[in-house]
């Protein structure tokens, strides 16, 4: 499915997407999600996921701030989506930054999400490499954290998408590379998080691979055009807000993806 087409389907079928996100990304994330033209539920509580994934057109999950409980809710809910054929996304956040996070994540790695997306320290840590990450934010180049992506994907059976300066996709088979997107992006906490909110929302109406690659164009061509008008990462915000919304299909062309 070319990108223009399924940003037509996401909007015609407004899916629920059920995000496990963390609390800084909470509010940042349902409002991407709702902007681009998804419905979002931020749902965490063990009590309930397994009732709600089956409700959702994909689930996603994300460790930003974890802890016990939040943890069971997403084993819970990562089970649930498996169980109903319900595609996930995992969103490692600096998950090298201690033994417990490091866990969690490779637990989670081991139900088989269907895209995994990350920031190149990120996805170089997972696949068993030392990054220069420091915290929730890359140090590290999306060109050296590309063989990492590729055997993570052969590995673990996921679509993989590294952000950054440039985002890179690979199944472990197709790579491309997607060049945008605006240097003040990383200024404003949370949008890697939302990022992958969207691509759970395109994930529940394409291929996961197909998918992945709408939802970083959506991103890169918004943030591109809400950076031009900005005076700051408050303004940024905002704007980059509207531009998700007022994003038209034919706006995302697939030309602007570089096939390796
Ligand atoms: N220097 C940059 N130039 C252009 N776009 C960028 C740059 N850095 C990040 N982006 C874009 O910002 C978005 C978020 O990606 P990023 O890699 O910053 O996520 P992240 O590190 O997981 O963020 P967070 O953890 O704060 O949510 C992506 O769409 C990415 O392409
Ligand atoms: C800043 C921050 N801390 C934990 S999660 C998060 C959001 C960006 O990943
Ligand atoms: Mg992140």
């Amino acid at each position: 499915m070319t990108p223009d087409a399924s940003l037509r389907k996401l909007r015609a079928q407004a899916p629920l997407v059920h995000c496990i996100t963390n609390y800084v990304a909470m509010n940042i994330a349902a409002n991407v999600t709702l902007a681009a033209g998804a419905s979002p539920a931020m749902i965490h509580a063990p009590e309930e996921v397994a009732d709600f994934v089956p409700l959702a057109g994909a689930l996603t999950i994300n460790i930003g701030t974890l802890s016990a409980p939040w943890v069971a809710a997403m084993h819970r809910a990562a089970e649930t989506a498996m169980a109903h054929g319900v595609p996930w996304v995992l969103d490692p956040v600096a998950h090298f930054a201690t033994p417990y996070r490091a866990s969690v994540a490779q637990a989670l790695l081991a139900q088989r999400p269907a895209i995994l997306r990350g920031n190149a320290s990120e996805i170089m840590a997972l696949a068993g490499g030392t990054g220069a990450g420091k915290g929730a934010d890359s140090g590290d180049s999306v060109a050296d954290a590309e063989a990492s992506a590729i055997a993570l994907a052969r590995r673990a059976g996921s679509v993989v998408a590294i952000t950054g300066p440039v985002d890179f996709v690979t199944d472990g088979g197709r790579h491309i590379t997607l060049q945008g997107g605006a240097e003040i992006m990383p200024k404003v906490t949370a949008l890697g998080c939302s990022l992958t909110a969207l691509i759970g929302a395109y994930a529940a109406i394409a291929p996961a691979f197909e998918a992945t690659a709408a939802a970083l164009l959506h991103f890169a061509e918004a943030g591109e055009r809400a950076a031009r008008s900005c005076e700051g990462p408050g303004s940024f915000s905002a704007g980059f807000l509207d531009q998700l919304h007022n994003l038209q299909p034919e706006d995302l062309k697939a030309e602007r993806l570089t096939w390796h």
